[in-house]
């Protein structure tokens, strides 16, 4: 049995609950059996020591946190899953906070496999990724995986990894790594498109493409955290505070207090982008928000940039990435491509890393017991 905790079901982590259930009712999966034994956020919590019904997990805002009398603590949340006998454990962070990541050293430590979608662990202070790999890296002991922080649930980091493991050698990995900005590109600047540039972000935000803060997408973190994240499991020293990265909000909309001001006042801005965006189509060009590790000569950076209508960046749809690795095997590109962004992919990438460990550690285990 693989036990499974997730620590901030929101949008992302509540896809992961419901394909979960549908996994756990399902008799095609019998021999890989998960069972979600624990659920906190900021405010509450509630574990079980023999795993949630899939009934209760079917309305777990209300049955399972919402009732709850317990509130939200980490470290008895920690505790309790460590004596867990029966199993393995895995944490599923789907936060995107810096504190929860900066506590993954201490879970890998009692044993707890880490799975998240929440960038913040990899890309933040190298010697904190270095303590994760450091961890995870003993045969026998705890898996850290995190597919997802990379193009959602698209296998990006694990071709990268075998690619790496194999001796290949990187030579750049380009590409359209933000479904935010994909989505918003692709639908604002082709020829033909007349959606103002705010309506564009307003349904990225209510299709889950976005950050949690949609600002952290359209001013270049959240590219410049997946590009630091590639770079570092191609072995580049690299950080998001060293990168070149091209903010695009508007000067004047740097200061706001809060998301919502930020996305009420957005639409002040449209001029600003349609000229940009006049401009491009002027050249006969289209803008797109682009990625680049460069595994050579280090001049990895996050840009907006302009390509020709031929280009294959110009012609995405949807929510799409598009990842391009040049190597030494493949000089002609190996190319990923499909939805970047949305609960049910990033929550389809968790679900399969979840089931690599439960391959590995989980099945023919003991049930739970706290
Ligand atoms: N949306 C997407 O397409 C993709 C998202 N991701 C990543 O997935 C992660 C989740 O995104 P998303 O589901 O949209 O975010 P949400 O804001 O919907 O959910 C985040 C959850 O985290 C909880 N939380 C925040 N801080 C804490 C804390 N200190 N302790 C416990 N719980 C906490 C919040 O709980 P509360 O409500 O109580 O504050 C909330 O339920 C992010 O890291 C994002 O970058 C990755 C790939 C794609
Ligand atoms: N906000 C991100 C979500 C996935 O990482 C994006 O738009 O790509
Ligand atoms: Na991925």
């Amino acid at each position: 049995m693989l036990n499974v905790a997730i620590v901030g079901p929101g949008l992302v982590g509540g896809a992961l609950i419901e394909q979960l259930v549908a996994h756990t009712q399902s008799p095609r999966f019998a021999r890989l059996p998960i069972a979600v034994v624990g659920l906190i956020n900021s405010k509450r919590m509630a574990l079980s020591s023999t795993a949630f019904t899939a009934a209760d997990l079917a309305q777990w805002q209300t049955t399972l946190l919402g009732d709850s009398a317990e509130p939200a603590d980490l470290s008895r949340f920690a505790d309790t899953l460590s004596a867990v006998s029966g199993g393995a454990t895995a944490v599923v962070d789907c936060t995107s906070s810096d504190a929860i990541a900066a506590l993954y050293p201490s879970w890998l430590t009692r044993g707890l496999h880490v799975v998240t979608p929440n960038k913040k662990g990899f890309s933040g202070e190298m010697s904190l990724f270095r303590e994760i790999e450091r961890l995870a890296s003993s045969p026998l002991g705890p898996n850290v995986y995190h597919e997802a922080t990379v193009g959602a649930g698209l296998p990006v980091l694990s071709t990268l990894n075998d690619l790496v493991r194999t001796g290949d050698r990187i030579i750049k990995i380009e590409g359209i790594f933000s479904g935010t900005l994909s989505y918003l590109f692709n639908n604002f600047s082709a020829p033909g498109a007349s959606h103002s540039f705010s309506a564009c972000v307003a349904v990225a935000k209510a299709n889950g493409y976005t950050e949690p803060d949609p600002r952290d997408d359209l001013n270049g973190m959240d590219v410049a955290r997946k590009v630091t994240i590639l770079g570092r499991v191609a072995g580049l020293d690299i950080g998001t505070d060293t990168l070149p990265v091209e903010n695009i909000v508007p000067e004047a909309l740097r200061g706001v207090s809060t998301a919502e001001e930020f996305m009420e006042r957005l639409p002040e801005f449209d001029d600003h982008f349609s000229q940009l965006n006049k401009e491009a189509l002027q050249s006969g060009s289209v803008l797109r928000y682009v990625g680049f590790v460069d595994g050579v000569e280090g001049q990895s950076s996050v840009k907006l940039a302009r390509y020709p209508l031929d280009h294959p960046f110009a012609s995405l749809k949807g929510s799409d990435n598009i990842i391009a690795f040049t190597t030494e095997r493949f000089p002609n590109p190996l190319i990923i491509q499909g939805a970047g962004a949305g609960a049910a992919v990033t929550a389809f990438g968790i679900f399969s890393d979840l089931i690599k460990i439960a391959e590995r550690f989980g099945s023919g285990l003991a049930d739970p017991k706290f």
